[in-house]
């Protein structure tokens, strides 16, 4: 079967491994596919379901087509505040770097051939520069201080002698002298006006450090998408155990930090309930740039996100991807500059969907440029994963080994083995034999390695 053919619906009583995760390790659904409790036009949902990375390229056309009609001028800020956003502009140094002929070392500025007579002073970073010296001469020096005129080189103290009886005293190289050792050359790392980075670039910790000795106080980022989250779904608790049918939230806390890592402004995360008509007015009547919904896309009595879109004359770019876990996830152009992201409920089937679509649109409207998969980490895969028929599957794996570990609690309905994740591996239709490099979603947080006896006990 070629993606993009429609696939048969086949009943899942008929073939078990329609249910798509493989393990049968608690996936809680399996009652159909085909949206058969639905109007007429539903029926056949599953043949217009989009392949899983056809779905991503529209999820990042839709972002790149908002980008251009929002025209959001970039912002300016200070350094303290730029963490984890993308330069607006090429990173330009504002000064040579070094800004001075500098020592690098600690030890003695010395003019031409040793030994040479020491200078009583000495030269501190940040003090002010000692009189040029004559041939012969030499004085202290410390890292960082700037050599003086007429220096030829620095030599380390380690590498040095002095006479102490001699008045003055008098300095010896113990090793060969090269002229310009150890000194740091004005310029030698980048001239005032070099380009240090290009524009699109994300805002690491490290770009900090170089803004700010490239002379930086503010810099100039783009402005970030503003995501606003709708949680629906009256069974859920925001606090204590779960009781009487009633389950915790998991998706109210996970989204906001999980969008806010892919370079979101959350600018809510509200809970609606199963109300379609408070639903229609959130929907309208947000400001964001992308609203993420949660749960009711499939085809429950109270799954009221497609009739609200209908309603709102919203486009559905998306309307079911060919993914496991979460295929009813959809994707709706709500105007020009303004879309909402449909995740299913179930909490895994909610990550996938995040994936699938929210990202690529979301880094497409912040204008970072794509991941391309050949750039994420990957290894051979330690044991073949099951694939669904037609779909593709997301399936939480760790690195272990220089291998691929697939984890064990998969399910829709499970979180376990996401929260022990260190990516996402990408499953073909038809599975994934032993020794494959599967393409690999990164997750946007560092994944320190656990302890393995805990790993390799509960997880895999
Ligand atoms: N007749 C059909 N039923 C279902 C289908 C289908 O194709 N035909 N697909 C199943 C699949 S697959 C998924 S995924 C879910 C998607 O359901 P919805 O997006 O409509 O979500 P809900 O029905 O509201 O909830 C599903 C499930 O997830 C739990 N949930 C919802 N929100 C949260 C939350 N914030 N935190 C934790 N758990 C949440 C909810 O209680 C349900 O258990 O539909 C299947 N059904
Ligand atoms: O299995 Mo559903 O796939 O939870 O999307």
């Amino acid at each position: 079967m070629t993606p993009g053919q429609p696939a048969p619906v086949p009943a899942p009583a008929r073939d078990p491994r329609h249910d798509g995760h493989g393990t049968g390790h608690g996936t809680g659904h399996g009652t159909g596919h085909g949206h058969r409790d639905r109007s007429e036009g539903r029926d056949h949902e599953h043949h217009r379901a989009t392949p899983w990375s056809e779905a991503r390229a529209v999820a990042a056309g839709a972002g790149a087509g908002a980008r251009t009609a929002a025209a959001r001028p970039p912002v300016r800020v200070p350094l303290d505040r730029a963490l984890g956003r993308t330069l607006a502009e090429p990173l330009r140094a504002l000064t040579d770097l070094p800004s001075f002929d500098g020592s690098a070392m600690d030890g003695w500025a010395v003019a031409g051939p040793g030994p040479w007579t020491v200078r009583a002073e000495s030269v501190l970073a940040g003090h002010a520069a000692a009189g040029a010296l004559a041939p012969g001469e030499a004085v202290r020096i410390a890292t960082g201080a700037r050599v003086p005129a007429g220096a030829t080189a620095v030599l380390r103290t380690e590498h040095s002698r002095t006479e102490d009886t001699a008045s003055p005293a008098r300095l010896h190289p113990l090793r060969e002298v090269v002229a310009g050792q150890d000194i740091r050359p004005r310029g030698q790392e980048c001239r005032a006006g070099d380009e240090l980075l290009p524009a699109g670039c994300a805002v690491t910790a490290a770009v900090l450090g170089l803004a700010a000795a490239a002379g930086y106080d503010t810099c100039a980022v783009l402005p970030r998408p503003r995501v606003e989250v709708l949680v629906l779904g009256d069974e859920l608790l925001s606090a204590g155990l779960p009781r009487d049918g009633l389950i915790r939230d998991a998706l109210g806390p996970m989204l906001g930090p999980w969008l806010t890592a892919l370079g979101a402004e959350v600018v809510g995360t509200r809970r609606i309930g199963d109300d379609a008509e408070a639903l229609h007015a959130a929907v309208t009547g947000s400001a964001a740039d992308l609203v993420v919904t949660t749960g009711g896309t499939a085809a429950g009595p109270v799954d009221h996100v497609h009739r609200v879109l209908d309603r709102a004359g919203a486009t559905l770019l998306v309307d079911g991807v060919k993914v496991r876990p979460g295929h009813p996830m959809l994707l709706a152009r709500l105007d020009a500059a303004r879309h909402l992201v449909g995740l299913p409920g179930n909490p895994l089937a909610a990550v996938s969907g995040l994936l699938t679509l929210a990202a690529p649109l979301l880094t497409a409207l912040t204008g970072r440029a794509p991941a391309s998969p050949a750039e994420a980490a990957t290894a051979p895969l330690r044991e073949a994963v099951q694939g669904h028929p037609y779909d593709t599957r997301l399936v939480p794996v760790v690195f272990r080994d220089g291998g691929l570990v697939p984890l064990r609690y998969n399910g829709p309905a499970m979180l376990r083995g996401i929260a022990a994740a260190h990516a996402l591996a990408v499953v073909p239709p038809g599975g994934a034999p032993s020794g494959r490099e599967p393409e690999t979603l990164a997750l946007p947080w560092p994944t320190a390695d656990r302890p393995q006896a805990t790993e390799g006990a509960c997880f895999t």
